[in-house]
């Protein structure tokens, strides 16, 4: 068992101190993109400055017969380009696999110090959090890097789910854990074939009508109502890194085309605590841009109530809603993270702006 204290000293001699707290940086999208595809790859200019986090995925959606490639290309892409303010972060390949080992050797020695987030696929327990620990300390310090890399677990596994809060909680480094209804659909058995979204089988039906004498209740039309398949995997994934201090994510969304119920499926995360979801295409960008962004009038309404709640105790009552102290850190969460976001995005800063005015 480690010590509490050990917990902030480095797994290497000559690897950075751990961070205590994960840093807030905006990841409202983390944009996908194979770096072996070079068209794809050709678009990190352009594409940077639109994204929050760029991420090279070297795991699935890489054939195999590319995964070297796709290593390299990376590395090429964060020595040739300056992303500016936006964050590097890469998907290695799983523990398991041929790749990973060398995956995490290259990257950490050619490019650790572009490197921000490491992203772990099938993360089963805290056992594969401290193998990745250990390793990147020992990689770091080689490399003579100054900051530690951080890493982020993929919830994709029946046995993760079990072990959510013990992944979490492995490493000073965990940075956040995303959803992978994928992989995690397989993995549970479950009889879906899609990457994320609902289901329409998936529903609860209106009771019957009370029958009067005619027809059976077989006969009578009845409401049916679709559920949501990813609800408790996504309200435990939001406890278990809100109780660690780290950050959940919703994962990816396939239908590309279906832009409206990729909006819903983010919003759906939004509202019950993650701060991004993945883009996998360019087109689910600005959605994931508009959605885990708080909307200027919610803004608005929030820094309203934190104004006239003084030091945030007590009781008041705004346009007939009473606030109290419970309000006012509900308040304080999306006005905080409305000012993180503005810090980065401009435009997003002027709505804010516009809508504060309009509410005066
Ligand atoms: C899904 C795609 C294969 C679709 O690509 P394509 O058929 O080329 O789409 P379009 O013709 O509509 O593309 C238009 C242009 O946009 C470029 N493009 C497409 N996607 C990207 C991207 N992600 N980044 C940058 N540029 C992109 C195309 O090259 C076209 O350019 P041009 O011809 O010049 O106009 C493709 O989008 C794709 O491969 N996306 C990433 C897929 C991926 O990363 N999948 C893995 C993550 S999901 C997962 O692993 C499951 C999870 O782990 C779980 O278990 O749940
Ligand atoms: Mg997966």
């Amino acid at each position: 068992m480690r010590s509490a204290k050990d917990f902030f000293r480095p797994l290497a001699v000559g690897a950075p101190a751990p961070l205590r707290e994960v840093p807030f940086r905006p990841s409202r999208m983390i944009h996908f993109f194979d770096p072996g595809n070079a068209k794809m790859a050709a678009k990190v200019p352009a594409l940077a400055p639109t994204v929050d986090v760029l991420l090279g995925n070297l795991e699935d959606a890489v054939p195999t017969d590319r995964k070297e490639a796709a290593r390299a290309g990376l590395v090429a892409v964060a020595r040739a380009h300056d992303l500016g303010g936006t964050q590097l972060w890469t998907r290695v390949n799983s523990l398991d696999s041929p790749w990973a080992l060398d995956d995490l050797v290259t990257l950490v020695t050619e490019i650790g110090d572009r490197l921000d987030v490491v992203m772990v696929p099938k993360v089963e327990g805290p056992q594969d959090i401290h193998y990745v620990d250990r390793l990147l300390a020992q990689l770091e310090a080689r490399a003579g890097l100054d900051r530690p890399v951080l890493v982020h677990a993929i919830l994709e596994t029946a046995a993760g789910v079990a072990n959510v809060e013990a992944i979490a909680g492995a490493s000073p480094r965990m940075q956040g854990i995303s959803l992978g209804p994928a992989d995690l659909a397989a993995s549970r058995r479950m009889k879906t074939t899609r990457v994320g979204g609902g289901h329409p089988g998936y529903l609860v039906r209106e009771d019957p009508p009370p029958t009067s004498g005619g027809g059976t209740p077989g006969d009578m039309p009845r409401v049916t109502y679709q559920q949501d398949l990813w609800h408790y995997t996504i309200a435990r994934m939001v406890d278990a890194c809100a109780a660690h201090g780290i950050l959940p994510y919703y994962g990816p969304f396939g239908d590309i085309q279906d832009v409206t119920a990729c909006e819903d499926q983010f919003r759906n995360a939004f509202l019950l605590g993650c701060v991004g979801a993945w883009t996998l295409h360019p087109v689910q960008i600005d959605i994931a841009k508009r959605v885990f962004s708080p909307a200027p009038q919610d803004v608005a309404w929030a820094e309203r109530v934190i104004e006239a709640m003084g030091d945030g105790t007590g009781a008041v009552m705004i346009d007939g809603k009473m606030q109290d102290d419970a309000t006012y850190k509900q308040c304080r969460v999306v006005a905080e993270l409305a000012a993180a976001l503005a810090a980065r995005d401009p435009e997003l800063a002027a709505s804010y702006a516009a809508a504060r005015k309009a509410a005066l």
